[in-house]
């Protein structure tokens, strides 16, 4: 149990009271109330869109309220902007770094720094901070060749030197492995014993039952139970949050090869892939092989950062290897390595990129328009757009995967995360493709709507096994699976028993 909310003797580190927050078309807080106790750790849930990033900017001043009064050790304070915050206290590590990669890891963290401190000083500093909280890292190394969980351990570092008494983590643990997910939790039940209090957002139920000391449920805006996740089952949790637990998934019979009595080609067959990197930071990739059959789902695991984006990349059509090279990707026999990510659209491959803004969609354009970047079912000839059939055809992707969102014409940056990813997933299962190819589908996606994009990667499958002409395959890309560096793995999941093994060294 944390001390002080044992004991009960100081005021509250945070007291919100009757947040509201607008905006055009939602309201994304309503009326919320919230109580964090000194040295707690408490993880704010809640189905997508509930409003829960939302709250957090308006914590660390990057969003201003449009009604109610937030409180902080017992002082009411109003935050104009993150700089106010930090200076009272609050910091906080986002989902997505902020670290030059082609900068050490000491430079990152004296440029995060206040004026006035030597780097002879900061050093020092680091290293004992780093020495007490058991984060080991060389200061030395440039970030570009650490690991995601090391990258985590640097914006940590960063926001422990401002001495938080209130620390926000935004799904912190979506891309690290599980010994990094154990490493991050005895930090912050260390810095929670010194009395730091901690906000703590993710969809990971077990997780938030494992490590905090409290938990507030919020759906639609509001907050709808304040519980001991301690106490709690997953179910318990899932019923308040979407109130229902969550789809039980039905498995069709899975196709493939074996299914078709051994004769039919594969989907995707991946031979002696060679791609130098495109970029000083990337990664190489050497002699990847695989392939996929109809019906087949088939799992690529490894540490994030060992080639897996650049696979994407190859098999998407983004990146390319030298002319000799284009037999080594070939889709229903034919080669494709040469072709463009648009020519293999039109051959029934299609790609979830893991970056949802700037590459899944274009932030300022509306959802029916950001159709336009991988389907042109709604372009005639000539080039015309059918503005209509376009809206209808985004209408339907909004309500057959649940999207909350003001309807086709809100733009791709008004939606919350989980929302925009049901959209863009939908977008590509909805073309029914040949080959999908997703790189981490559930990532920041609530429980129910996991569980509905997964019905939905099943169900594709389950074509591929049924209808030899119409075959679809996917192709999820999960990180963070194995705690091996530059090693990959292939996980198949043909059968109803996954079988684990080891693809190439990169
Ligand atoms: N800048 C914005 N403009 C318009 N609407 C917005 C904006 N930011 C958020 N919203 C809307 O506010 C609501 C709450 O969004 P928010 O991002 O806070 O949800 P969330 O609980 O963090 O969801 P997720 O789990 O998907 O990240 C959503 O309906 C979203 O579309």
């Amino acid at each position: 149990m944390p001390p002080a909310a044992a004991t009960g003797e100081a005021a509250p580190r945070l007291q919100l009271t009757g947040i509201s927050k607008r905006y055009p078309g939602v309201l994304a807080n309503d009326g919320v109330n919230l109580t964090v106790q000194r040295g707690e750790i408490h993880a704010i849930l809640g189905e997508n869109g509930a409003g829960k990033s939302t709250l957090m900017k308006i914590i660390y001043g990057a969003t201003q309220a449009d009604e109610g009064r937030m409180c902080l050790d017992g002082q009411p304070i109003h935050l104009r902007n993150p700089q106010q915050a930090r200076e009272r206290g609050i910091a906080m590590v986002f989902q997505h770094f902020s670290l030059f990669e082609s900068l050490t890891v000491a430079d990152n963290i004296w440029l995060g720094q206040s004026p006035g401190i030597s780097r002879a000083q900061l050093r020092q500093r680091v290293e004992e901070t780093a020495r007490f909280f058991g984060l080991d890292i060389d200061l030395d190394r440039p970030v570009h060749t650490l690991s995601v969980g090391e990258m985590q351990r640097v914006e940590i570092l960063r926001s422990l030197l401002t001495h938080p008494q209130l620390l926000i983590l935004d799904e912190p643990t979506s891309v690290l492995t599980p010994q990094a997910v154990q490493n991050l939790f005895g930090v912050l039940r260390k810095l929670a014993a010194q009395g730091c209090s901690i906000l703590y957002i993710s969809h990971k139920l077990d997780e938030i039952r494992q490590l905090c000391h409290a938990c507030t449920v919020m759906r639609q805006g509001r907050v709808v139970g304040a519980v001991d996740p301690r106490q709690c089952s997953n179910a318990e949790l899932s019923r308040l949050m979407i109130g229902a637990e969550p789809a039980v998934l039905s498995r069709p019979a899975p196709g493939g090869r074996g299914a078709k009595g051994g004769n039919a080609a594969p989907v995707l067959r991946v031979q002696k892939l060679n791609l130098p990197r495109q970029h000083a930071f990337g990664m190489d990739l050497h002699g990847i092989s695989l392939h996929v059959d109809a019906g087949e789902v088939v799992g690529i695991a490894g540490v994030s950062g060992n080639g897996q984006k650049e696979l994407l990349l190859a098999l998407s059509g983004e990146m390319q290897g030298k002319v000799g090279e284009r037999q080594a990707i070939q889709l229903l026999e034919q080669p494709v390595g040469h072709l463009s990510p648009h020519q293999r659209r039109q051959r029934g491959l299609h790609c979830v990129p893991e970056e949802r803004l700037g590459r899944g969609a274009v932030p300022g354009m509306d959802l029916a328009h950001n159709l336009l970047l991988t389907r042109d079912l709604t372009v005639g000839r000539l080039g015309w757009i059918h503005g209509r059939r376009l809206v209808a055809k985004s209408r339907e992707i909004i309500t057959r995967f649940h999207v909350r969102a003001a309807g086709p014409g809100a733009t791709a940056r008004s939606l919350s995360g989980g929302n925009l990813q049901k959209y863009i997933v939908g977008r590509e299962i909805d073309a029914n493709p040949r080959l999908l190819v997703l790189a981490q589908p559930t990532w920041g996606v609530d429980v129910g709507a996991a569980a509905r994009i997964h019905a939905e990667i099943l169900a594709l499958r389950a074509k591929g096994w049924w209808s030899a002409r119409n075959w679809t395959n996917c192709l999820p890309l999960p990180t963070a699976c194995m705690s091996w560096p530059r090693e990959k793995f292939r996980l198949r999941c043909t059968g109803t028993k996954p079988v684990c093994r080891r693809l190439a060294c990169g």
